[in-house]
């Protein structure tokens, strides 16, 4: 379990052992069962290539009328509750008194990416943003805190977490490509991504 620093964000290689992982992909199947992931839309009419959707009290969404978190789904249910699991790992390396209260879950198929970003919906920068790889080898990169600037990038594999907060909370990242088929973890292939926020 390598720990590396990169531009700020804490690296926790293989934090999650194989069946750790296997069981978080259970703990997730009744959820995409009951929220189903769905394809955004940006603002400006754009969509996005990953299929998205939300566990906790608040889901992130996008559509022509800006991003923003919600209580309900874009189909109009509550979102499901975030899996104990996956709650313990935001305790053991974000913080145990305070829960997040969104856990953002994005499936990256054959061909995704997403585009470097910000994470600056949520109501305070205080809180990190803990994201959990599963499945296929991702590009990750890393910019600055302001758009533009020379990049670094590392592959993030199935059990790594890493932790975005302090004075790389608003740090630019964002996922270049997906090795799709480099894991057996999903049946299908693909990566999940899950983000843990503290939204509001
Ligand atoms: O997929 C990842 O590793 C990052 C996802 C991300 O940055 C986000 O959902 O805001
Ligand atoms: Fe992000």
């Amino acid at each position: 379990m390598a720990r590396l620093l990169l531009r700020g964000f804490d690296i926790r290689k293989a934090w999650l052992d194989g069946t750790a992982q296997a069981q978080l992909i259970d703990s997730l199947r009744p959820i995409l069962k009951s929220a189903p992931l769905f394809r955004p839309v940006t603002p400006s009419g754009k969509e996005m290539s990953v299929r998205m959707t939300s566990a906790g009290a608040l889901g992130w969404v996008t559509d022509k009328t800006g991003y923003r978190y919600q209580a309900q789904h874009p189909k109009g249910m509550d979102w499901p509750a975030i899996p104990d699991q996956i709650l313990d790992i935001w305790r053991d390396l974000a913080s145990p008194d305070r829960d997040p209260d969104c856990c953002l879950i994005n499936y990256y198929g054959e061909g995704t990416r997403m585009g470097l970003h910000q994470d600056k919906d949520e109501a305070d920068f205080s809180w990190p943003v803990l994201s959990i790889s599963l499945g296929d080898d991702a590009l990750f990169r890393i910019g600055n805190q302001t758009r533009g600037g020379k990049t670094e990038s590392i592959w993030l594999n199935s059990g790594d977490v890493v932790i975005m907060g302090g004075p790389a909370r608003l740090t630019y990242h964002g996922i270049d490509r997906v090795r799709f088929g480099s894991s057996k973890l999903l049946p299908k292939g693909g990566r999940i991504n899950l983000t843990l926020r503290v939204a509001r």
